[in-house]
């Protein structure tokens, strides 16, 4: 939720009608604050299973998954002062669109063209898709050039040589070795500017995931 405290405690940091969620997988996590300021939410991610499992959700489907925790603690974080009801139709009706996506692709949205969004909010994304570092600058260019001129971008991944995590008894990769010095000149180098990184500790246990740290961070596209 990291993502979500970041949008909900820099009100007029970012500011607009369209937001792009890159590899939202199949959860909706990342955007359940941003919907209280974005009244335009486009998500996205490579893998259609998870775009089916998040339109279930979206569809308030039999069989979609309960996130009923998360909508509680988006309303605590609010204050209280919309129910965990509001939020849930809330970010239904911002969501237009669950898209294809791969931003291993100089434009990840290739199959629809879209004008560049005002904010992009990915997590977790980019250090999936990624195995080395050169990858990882090149595809922090690909979800940047979704960023309109003046626009934001809110990153979550992981720091410090953390590369596996499990889901159940699979296993996924993250690429290896992220530094805050490197993510500084991926992203200038992206022409982002304005640059704001968080760390935290990784609280998670190093069987499900082996990473030592997390960063969030906001940028501003020049
Ligand atoms: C660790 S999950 C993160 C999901 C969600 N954003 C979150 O924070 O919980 C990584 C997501 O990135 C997606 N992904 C992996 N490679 C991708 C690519 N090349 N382009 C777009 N999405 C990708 C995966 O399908 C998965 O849903």
């Amino acid at each position: 939720m990291a993502d979500a405290e970041v949008t909900i405690r820099m009100p007029g940091r970012f500011t607009g009608q369209r937001l792009l969620d890159v590899g939202t997988g199949p959860n909706i996590m990342s955007i359940l604050s941003a919907s209280k300021y974005f009244p335009e939410i486009t998500c996205s991610d490579y893998v259609q299973s998870c775009r089916e499992e998040l339109q279930l959700w979206l569809n308030d489907e039999p069989g979609a998954f309960d996130w009923s925790p998360y909508l509680q603690y988006t309303s605590a974080l609010e204050g209280n002062s919309t129910t965990p009801e509001d939020i849930a139709s809330r970010l239904r009706s911002a969501v237009k669109a669950v898209l294809p996506c791969d931003v291993t692709q100089p434009n990840p949205l290739e199959q629809q063209s879209l004008e560049p969004f005002d904010v992009v909010v990915s997590s977790l994304c980019v250090d999936s898709a990624c195995k080395t570092k050169e990858e990882y600058c090149a595809c922090l260019g690909n979800v940047a050039s979704l960023v309109k001129s003046g626009g934001g971008l809110i990153l979550v991944g992981t720091l410090k040589g953390g590369n596996m995590y499990t889901v159940g008894t699979e296993i996924f990769y993250n690429v290896p070795a992220i530094d805050v010095d490197f993510l500084r000149d991926s992203l200038a180098k992206s022409g982002f500017g304005d640059i704001e990184i968080k760390q935290h500790s990784s609280n998670l246990d190093v069987k499900v995931a082996d990473t030592a740290a997390f960063y969030h961070l906001t940028a501003k596209k020049a």
